[in-house]
């Protein structure tokens, strides 16, 4: 199989990545800087068995791209950049007939729960992986993955459930390409686990990493917020438990070459790289449309949401709000 990575950022990067240095077939989907870089150097992969110079090839569009009936989709764009995404590849032809949409299997490895019904609408194979990987991307044409051998997580099913032989099948070639890769028959449950903790996203990004006590004050209300409005709406997610049975949540970081430090969450590596947008309308925001359906207040949510947005359209680095201020802004919403 080939794999197509559209957004080769720190998701899409460090799998595409570590993929193509398993000797699997990849092609990296990246735009601008970041694609000028990769097509000019290759992929600069910093992880902690070295700084691996990966030439691997590259598009910045769907029609640079021939492909081919073994080709699997990776979506790894921000969620806010799905829509774009989906309706420029699912139309596009497939060597010997047909279309993307109808042929390619097109795996979601992205934060939230959005992705894949947006994917659903448009193609008949969708998969989802949940994603624990805690890898950076902020210059172009280099992506820091400073996990340990099989550490990090993608668990991966058929979407919303099931686990069939292609989801065995890409499994398998994530486990030989340095990750953790559990195939399960229910990743929605695993998603939203994950959703829970991503609703922290946002108060890392304004706040920066080191908010303190006031910010884990602020993400322990947004997550008691996340699990009331779960539980009215019936949503079962992984347990604790479950999560560190196959170590997810766990993520082992360790010192990468070259001194590069990881700084925070992809909300927070928006902010940095000043790309305008985040992706709390489908963290913070799923909360308050769930909120919304089940009669559950979210105003810690829906206040999280409006600030990230805010910083992210004024393009204010992480930090420019303190805890404490983000701490009165939610109090007043
Ligand atoms: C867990 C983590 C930090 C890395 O996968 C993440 O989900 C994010 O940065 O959005």
């Amino acid at each position: 199989m080939r794999y197509v990575v559209i957004g080769a950022g720190a998701v899409g990067g460090a799998i595409g990545g570590r993929l193509s240095q398993s000797g699997h077939d990849v092609v990296l989907v990246a735009r601008g800087a970041h694609y000028e870089a990769l097509r000019r150097d290759g992929l600069r992969l910093l992880t902690p068995d070295g700084t691996h110079r990966l030439p691997v090839p590259v598009a910045d569009r769907p029609e640079a791209v021939e492909l081919r009936p073994d080709d699997v989709l990776v979506l790894a764009v921000k969620t806010q950049d799905s829509v774009a995404a989906l309706d420029a590849w699912a139309p596009r032809p497939v060597a010997g007939g047909g279309t993307a949409a109808d042929r390619l299997p097109l795996v979601c490895a992205q934060n939230g729960v959005e992705s894949e019904r947006l994917a659903l609408r448009r193609f008949r194979r969708v998969y989802a992986m949940c994603v624990w990987l805690p890898s950076t991307y902020l210059e172009p044409g280099e992506v820091i993955a400073p996990c340990a051998p099989h550490t990090g997580a993608l668990h991966l099913g058929r979407y919303p459930s099931g686990a069939d032989e292609t989801a065995r099948l890409i499994a398998a070639d994530l486990e030989k390409s340095h990750f953790l890769a559990p195939v399960v028959p229910d990743v929605m449950r695993w998603k939203y686990a994950k959703l829970l903790n991503n609703v922290a996203n946002a108060v890392e990004a304004i706040c920066g990493p080191d908010g303190g006590e006031e910010a884990a004050a602020l993400v322990r209300r947004a997550k008691a917020e996340a699990s009331a409005v779960f539980d009215a709406a019936g949503i079962d997610r992984a347990s604790d438990a479950e999560q560190s049975a196959v170590r997810a949540g766990k993520m082992d970081i360790r010192p990468v070459a070259g001194g590069a430090a990881r700084g925070g969450g992809s909300s927070w590596q928006s902010l940095v790289r000043g790309s305008g947008t985040v992706e709390a309308d489908y963290l913070n925001g799923e909360i308050v449309l769930l909120g919304r359906v089940h009669g559950v207040p979210t105003p810690v949510n829906e206040a999280l949401r409006r600030t990230a947005n805010e910083c992210a359209r004024e393009r204010r680095t992480p930090g420019t709000i303190t805890a404490a201020q983000l701490t009165r802004i939610v109090d007043a919403a």
